[in-house]
């Protein structure tokens, strides 16, 4: 029947469960950045971040990326300056990319895809407790978002390639310690667009600050490589699916004005 139809699609394709709207949400997220419409702003300040390694906990695939988890229960891994005027914690970070070097980002700069986009995700502790009450409140999370381009292999990032293998299927989970994430971010951390949106994963809820940083990262073909190695599917399903083109599509900015860091 369509109704089997669209439940083969949906199970097919995980990212298609999403809505591609959320009914009635005017500040969705990702967006394309139309620069020469970015407005100024010198009150912007450059991003303070101040990370704890020991704070890692793990990495674990869960259907829709992967993560690295951060232990959040104190104010090791904070974040602030930007346009933020409160202080946020570092809970996870995970990437979108696709199955080709030719899209694969969820933001766009003047519709220029990249390969794959990089998220570290904070919450606001400052006015909540927990990562899970800040997700659907006012200003609660703010995530920096940075570009990867193809080219030169990045040696921080090698150590997270490494352990990706031991988390191909949807669901799997291997410590991960001891890595800085400080070392995923460019050197330029001066330059950045911001606007409020949205998670751009269910829930999609519109708690988000975002921080789109104006400089990429660079990694190499090979390292982009292993990340489409890890699949959508656990061990148990009959079919694999590779987990790629795990990115949602530009949603109408619906007269929100993006500010810049840097004229
Ligand atoms: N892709 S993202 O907007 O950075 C993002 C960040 C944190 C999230 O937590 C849940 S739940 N969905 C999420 C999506
Ligand atoms: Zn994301």
């Amino acid at each position: 029947s369509r109704k089997e139809a669209a439940q083969r699609t949906m199970k097919l394709h995980p990212m298609w469960q999403q809505p591609i709207a959320v009914p009635g949400g005017h500040c969705q997220s990702p967006i394309d950045i139309v620069v020469r419409k970015s407005v100024f702003d010198s009150a912007l300040k450059p991003l303070a971040t101040d990370y704890d390694p020991e704070t890692c906990q793990q990495i674990w695939n869960n259907g829709y990326s992967f993560l690295v988890e951060y232990d959040d229960s104190a104010d090791k891994s904070t974040l602030k300056g930007g346009p933020l005027q409160d202080q946020f914690r570092l809970c996870q970070f995970h990437f979108h990319w696709g199955e080709s070097n030719a899209w694969g980002s969820e933001h766009t700069v003047d519709r220029r895809l990249f390969p794959a986009e990089l998220h570290l995700v904070h919450w606001n502790s400052d006015k909540y407790s927990l990562f899970e009450e800040a997700v659907s409140g006012d200003n609660g999370l703010a995530v920096i978002g940075v570009f990867l381009k193809v080219g030169k292999r990045h040696e921080g990032l090698q150590k997270l390639v490494d352990a990706l293998p031991a988390i191909r299927h949807k669901g799997s989970v291997v410590e991960f310690t001891r890595f800085d994430p400080a070392c995923l971010l460019p050197s330029n951390t001066e330059d950045y667009w911001t606007y409020h949106g949205s998670l751009t994963t269910p829930p999609l809820t519109e708690s988000v600050t975002w921080i789109v940083m104006k400089q990429h990262i660079e990694v190499s073909h090979d390292q982009l490589a292993v990340f489409r190695s890890l699949l959508f599917t656990s061990a148990e399903e009959e079919v694999q699916k590779s987990m790629v083109n795990n990115f949602r599509v530009q949603q109408p900015l619906c007269g929100r004005t993006v500010r810049s860091s840097f004229t």
